[in-house]
């Protein structure tokens, strides 16, 4: 392992385990969902350096699985880390920006990534009782790797009885653990309305149905769900965050593509947006008489965090020192580990990065000093369940 880990003095990391330059190196190779195949070259490449006497290590699609074995097991300790980029062309020009134009880490998995690896070196060397298992989970961006993996995989010998996650948190300063008991992340479904008019020439539109004008007008009336169909005490988010149609300037569109995402607190209330988001689109395939699709993508389930585990995280966190505990409110984020939480008991929580620019930005740049801090944490935290 490259450079020189700065230590704590905090039972944790090993010296040569340099956070910073392992984050570094998997930032610049952002990979899309099942397409992460570098990037778990680079884990198991990082596993191999470790020393091997306890571990089992197990690929699945271009995800890895990895059990460091307990010395006297009683349970079996799960940590997830997503390991996905996003198709967004990256403007930070740090010099270790991404090498793969087109894609970026711009929600953290890099950081995800290195803080799990972190802490997988420390137990490498230094098992506990208990198993532990870590899983880096492929595609968390889309299309969804945590219910599968759950399906194929983590069951047996590799299920665990607890698991644990974090998300990185540009909003609070490094040094921030936010959390909640319950309800953390929403439900989540992607949006895909495909619109199928008569193209023709600009000058014509008579003989045209112009489907820039239809998404217009589409796009227009998705705004109204959220105000005028759920309810003001509740919570939901309809966004549209991609739009192509036409050919040419002087061409009427025969075609357009709405992309979106559909965000809410209860799942009563995705059955809502969805039934409106229909009759909607529907009514618009009437009036401008053209075709219309609607496709869902993939679909997420709410991050609910066990009541009782989550107390127990927060009264370490409280007495670790050194970390501010923030009791937060839920968000409209999503993230298929909420499929882990709804089979096994355990929580996610936010880790405070401090960036300028938030998740899904392509100038987000979090803070490197999180790193340490929450590799150090999650060893103290494992070593206190023992
Ligand atoms: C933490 C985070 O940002 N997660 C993503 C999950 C995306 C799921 C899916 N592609 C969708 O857009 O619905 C998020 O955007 O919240």
């Amino acid at each position: 392992m490259p450079g020189l880990f700065c230590h704590t003095g905090k039972e944790g990391l090993d010296m040569e385990t340099n956070l910073i330059a392992i984050r570094r190196d998997l930032h610049r190779i952002p990979e899309l969902g099942y397409k992460e195949h570098k990037t778990q070259r680079y884990i198991l490449d990082f596993i191999s350096r470790l020393p091997k006497g306890h571990l089992e290590v197990k690929t699945w699609k271009t995800g890895v699985l990895v059990k460091v074995k307990g010395t006297c097991p009683e349970k079996k300790i799960g940590y997830r880390t997503d390991i996905d980029g996003l198709p967004i062309k990256e403007e930070t020009g740090f010099p270790f920006q991404s090498e793969h134009e087109g894609n970026m880490h711009a929600c953290g998995h890099d950081f995800h990534m290195t803080i799990a690896l972190g802490i997988l070196s420390h137990f490498a060397s230094r098992p506990v009782k208990d198993d532990l298992i870590f899983i880096f989970q492929p595609a968390e961006e889309g299309p969804g790797g945590a219910k599968a993996m759950l399906e194929e995989v983590l069951h047996d010998e590799w299920q665990p009885d607890l698991v644990m996650a974090l998300h990185v948190a540009p909003e609070y300063p490094a040094g921030t653990v936010a959390v909640k008991k319950g309800l953390l992340f929403a439900n989540t479904s992607e949006l895909y309305i495909d619109l199928e008019g008569k193209g023709g020439h600009a000058a014509y539109p008579q003989h045209t149905k112009d489907m820039v004008v239809a998404a217009a007008h589409l796009v227009t009336q998705l705004q109204s769900i959220i105000s005028r169909n759920i309810d003001p005490l509740d919570s939901a988010v309809v966004t549209i965050g991609k739009i192509t149609g036409g050919t040419v300037q002087n061409a009427i569109a025969e075609h357009a593509r709405l992309e979106g995402t559909i965000r809410t607190l209860s799942s009563e209330a995705m059955e809502k947006v969805k039934h409106r988001i229909e009759t909607l689109t529907n009514g618009l395939s009437v009036g401008f008489e053209c075709r219309a699709e609607i496709d869902y993508g993939c679909n997420y389930y709410q991050v609910f965090n066990h009541p009782e585990e989550t107390a127990r995280f927060m009264d370490f966190v409280r007495s670790y020192g050194g970390v501010h505990l923030h009791e937060c409110r839920e968000a409209l984020t999503g993230e298929d580990f909420g499929y882990m939480l709804k089979e096994i008991p355990g929580f996610m929580f936010w880790l405070g990065v401090g960036s300028p620019y938030g998740l899904h930005h392509a100038k987000f740049a979090p803070d490197e000093r999180a790193l340490e801090t929450a590799a150090d944490l999650m060893i103290a935290y494992i070593l206190s369940l023992q």
